[in-house]
């Protein structure tokens, strides 16, 4: 057992909150969108530390072997010395849960601190395949990270390839640890390793001139020896998170946006689009955008429901009906969102990071090859696509794509849908999960 209840798949039940618009209850399984993977280790934390500083997520990143865990036991281990944290072994990190996300088993250990001004959720996964799937699923969301490299080695092909992922899911900062600096001992290797770093961060458009490096022995630390390159060094580097890794903004600070599940007339009042509001805030009165299906239009909010209530402001979190004026039933459908005027819009054409399930993960049994057309599953949404390798893939016509495999590819919906870089989604076929993705890059808007 851990120490720490470890994060669950919180699920978002949809059915609680019906608007008195209507009286029907909704099912949380029919909602196939992968927007309950952004809850989940933003919760379920022990209550042993202070909740009034504002939290963040973040995680180990970095080659295979470099010592991703080790740190990870070093930090709780220094930090549990000033009541920060409660020391948890390496044994106990490495020996991480399986965590079903979606059918896809990630093995990750999430550990808990605090320093003076901030509580942080910290993820480590036991394999780089765990990484990758973390990272795309948003299994558990990093905020920042810390990428972790061996001084003996420098940078190899998993630091770059997780420094790659981290821009494209989002990560805009990373702090830099150089580990195992016990084990040299000519000082320029040490700078060789240190600008070979800022190098590779500004080629993944990091700020690699000004991102912190520290230079240190996690064993060294977990061990309790050689302050100056153990404890010492893990202070530096959690007062670097502390001032570097900018706080996320809260879902509630973000514009409104609420995908539609379902659209009712309500004989005397007019439409209603029900949803889960998935972050922002409404009031009654402001306008509003629907977008998506090759019909998007803007209208007004008119009212708005929740818990047989009618409500003047509606926020993230909330499930709710909004009754929009002058729009008929046929204008809107499940799939379109309803959002803040200007905040979005919607596109037929993106490149996707994807994750290929394997068999064993309820995936397909065999490869796939360019212009392979699943369902692509997008908050509400429910579309056709096309995926096909960008155009400067060598051989691309001969190109399959395995189970298990982690890849770039584009993505042509037949309809467009609300998106921006960051979105995820799943792919499936005859209803089995196959694939999950998050969106890099929007090449054509509707
Ligand atoms: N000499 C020395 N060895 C270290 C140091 N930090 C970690 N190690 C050793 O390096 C090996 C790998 O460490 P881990 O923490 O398991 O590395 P990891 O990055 O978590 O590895 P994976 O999860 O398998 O990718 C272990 O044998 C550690 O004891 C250090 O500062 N100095
Ligand atoms: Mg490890």
């Amino acid at each position: 057992m851990l120490p720490f209840p470890t994060c669950k798949v919180v699920s978002r039940g949809l059915a609680s909150a019906t608007s008195s618009f209507l009286h029907v209850c909704r099912n949380p399984a029919q909602k196939p969108a992968l927007a309950s993977f952004n809850l989940i280790a933003r919760r379920g934390y022990a209550e042993q530390f202070s909740r009034t500083k504002p939290h963040m997520n973040i995680g180990t990143i970095g080659h295979v072997d470099h010592g991703k865990t080790t740190l990870t036991a070093a930090i709780t281990k220094v930090l549990s010395s000033q009541g920060g944290a409660k020391f948890t072994d390496y044994n106990q990190i490495d020996k991480a849960p399986e965590e079903k996300a979606r059918g896809i088993t990630i093995n990750s250990a999430h550990v808990e601190y605090e320093t003076e001004n901030r509580h942080y959720g910290h993820i480590d996964c036991p394999g780089h395949a765990d990484y990758i799937k973390n990272m795309i699923t948003g299994a558990a969301q990093m905020d920042g990270a810390i990428i972790v490299v061996s001084a003996t080695d420098g940078q190899m092909p998993q630091t770059r390839e997780h420094l790659l992922l981290a821009r494209q899911v989002g990560v805009k900062r990373l702090v830099v640890f150089i580990n195992k600096v016990d084990q040299i001992s000519d000082p320029e290797m040490l700078e060789l390793v240190d600008m070979e770093m800022r190098d590779l961060l500004s080629t993944y458009n990091f700020e690699g001139e000004d991102t912190p490096i520290i230079m240190g022995s996690a064993l060294a630390a977990l061990e309790g020896r050689n302050d100056d390159i153990g404890s010492t060094k893990i202070l530096e580097l959690v007062k670097a998170c502390d001032e570097w890794l900018e706080l996320p903004p809260r879902d509630l600070e973000k514009p409104f946006l609420m995908p539609v599940e379902d659209v009712f007339s309500i004989s005397g009042r007019g439409t209603v689009a029900t949803g889960r509001v998935e972050r922002g805030v409404a009031t009654k009165g402001t306008d509003v955008e629907v977008i998506g299906f090759g019909n998007s239009f803007k209208t007004t909010l008119t009212g708005i429901e929740m818990f047989h209530k009618e409500l003047d402001r509606a926020e993230a979190g909330d499930n709710m009906g909004a009754l929009l004026r002058g729009v008929k039933r046929e204008q809107i459908r499940r799939g379109q969102v309803i959002v803040a005027p200007g905040s979005m819009k919607a596109a037929k054409k993106f490149l996707a990071q994807l994750y290929i399930l394997t068999k064993d993960e309820g995936g397909r049994y065999t490869p796939f090859m360019s212009n392979y057309r699943p369902q692509c599953f997008i908050r509400t949404a429910d579309i056709t696509v096309a995926l096909t390798f960008p155009e400067d893939t060598p051989d691309a016509a001969e190109k399959m794509v395995m189970p298990g495999d982690n890849v770039e590819m584009v993505c042509s919906l037949v309809f467009d849908v609300a998106l921006e870089v960051g979105t995820r989604f799943t792919l499936r076929e005859s209803n089995k999960t196959i694939g999950t993705g998050i969106v890099t890059k929007i090449l054509e808007t509707a």
